[in-house]
């Protein structure tokens, strides 16, 4: 096994043991808010399983994209999302996504889901490569990689492929990414 498939299967079972705890994370509203102004932006999310942070709320004056499925290509596109729960409709693997296919060629700021994260910025998604493929399509401002703070890790393996996040967002903070690290 990979050393990336062999850290994605131990993070799956510590996800799975922490699955019932209570995470609290009131403070990212406020995080956020402190950090910069998403007004008019465009803003791209994802529906969150049940051990995802969920951020849907938090962006009430963007505009919100979301990942959906094509089945010609078998890939994700950002599409835009109108905020309403009936332009909804489940994907594959059981993730809400927009009924309608609406690109925008430009996204200011994209948070990122993953399996787990480490300081320099590289990710661990869930293994299908998808959001790799959805970075290099669009023109993406700011990157941020979500999850919860025992997803933070020392060092996590990089490919060629694999994008970096240039910001980490976790219930204790935001952090910025320090490519230094990396020597
Ligand atoms: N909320 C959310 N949406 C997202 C992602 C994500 O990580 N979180 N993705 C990030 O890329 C994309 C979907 N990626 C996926 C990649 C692989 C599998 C997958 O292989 N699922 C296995 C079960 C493994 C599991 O529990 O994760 C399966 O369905 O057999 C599912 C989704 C786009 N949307
Ligand atoms: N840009 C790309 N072009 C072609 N293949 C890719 C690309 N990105 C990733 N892949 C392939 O997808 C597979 C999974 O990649 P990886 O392990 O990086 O997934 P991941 O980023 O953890 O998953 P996800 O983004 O779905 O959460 C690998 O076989 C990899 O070669």
């Amino acid at each position: 096994m990979t050393e990336k498939k062999l850290l994605r299967k131990e993070m799956r079972n510590e996800i799975a043991r922490k699955i019932n705890l209570d995470f609290t994370c009131d403070h990212l509203e406020a995080c956020l808010k402190a950090w910069t102004s998403f007004k008019n932006k465009t803003v791209a999310l994802y529906c969150a399983d049940p051990q995802e942070l969920d951020l849907l709320s938090l962006f009430p004056e963007s505009q919100i994209l979301l990942p959906r499925f094509k089945e010609v290509t078998k890939l994700y596109d950002f599409s835009l999302w109108s905020g309403k729960k009936e332009d909804l409709r489940e994907g594959p693997f059981g993730i809400l996504e927009p009924r309608k296919l609406e690109e925008l060629d430009v996204i200011d700021f994209c948070f990122i889901p993953g399996i787990a994260f480490d300081r320099v910025g590289n990710r661990l998604g869930r293994g299908g490569g998808f959001y790799d493929r959805l970075l290099a399509k669009y023109a993406i401002g700011t990157k941020v990689g979500v999850c919860h703070d025992f997803q933070l890790l020392g060092k996590i393996p990089k490919e060629e492929h694999d994008y970096v996040m240039d910001f980490l967002l976790s219930p204790s903070g935001l952090i910025k990414c320090d490519r230094k690290q990396i020597i």
